[in-house]
């Protein structure tokens, strides 16, 4: 059995949110910036964003992660179906977009667990987002 002070920091570890690993929202605010950045210099996803508001993309985004991951912000995007109907995003350009946020979430040094439990969330959502 582990001593008391040991489970304490234990327990802490183990019930802080996704939110809170990543910094808040501020983090979340910066990793969705290089995200973007990401994206825009990729030439398999570059050209889904031409014609896009990189603020406005940015702000659904972080805001979408934020209530995702444990933060108290609200969505007020639309669902991944409609965000992505009549697109007809592939499977490369999926993994392209996950590439790009696991290079961003490296760049901030975020740790193993947390980009294990992004990755799992994204995939989670691929059949809402390719080929709609
Ligand atoms: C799990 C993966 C993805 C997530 C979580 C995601 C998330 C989002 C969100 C939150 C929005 C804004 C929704 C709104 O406009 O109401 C959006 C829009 C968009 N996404 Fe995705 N996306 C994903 C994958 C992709 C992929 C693979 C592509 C293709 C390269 C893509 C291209 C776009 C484009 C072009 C927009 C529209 C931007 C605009 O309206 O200007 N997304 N996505």
């Amino acid at each position: 059995m582990n001593a008391p002070t040991e489970t304490a920091v234990e327990t802490v570890g183990d019930t802080a949110t996704l939110y809170e690993r990543l910094g808040g929202r501020p983090g979340i605010e910066a990793i969705v910036e290089d995200i973007w950045n990401n994206h825009v210099s990729n030439p398999l996803v570059n050209k889904r964003y031409v014609n896009s508001d990189p603020a406005n993309v940015k702000r659904l985004v972080t805001e979408m992660c934020c209530a995702g991951f444990g933060g108290p912000e609200s969505y007020t995007g639309r669902d991944m179906i409609a965000a992505h109907k009549g697109m007809n995003i592939n499977d490369t350009e999926f993994v392209a977009v996950c590439d790009d946020v696991l290079k961003a979430l490296d760049k901030h040094n975020v740790g193993k667990r947390e980009r294990d439990e992004i990755l799992c969330i994204l995939y989670s959502l691929k059949n809402d987002v390719v080929y709609q």
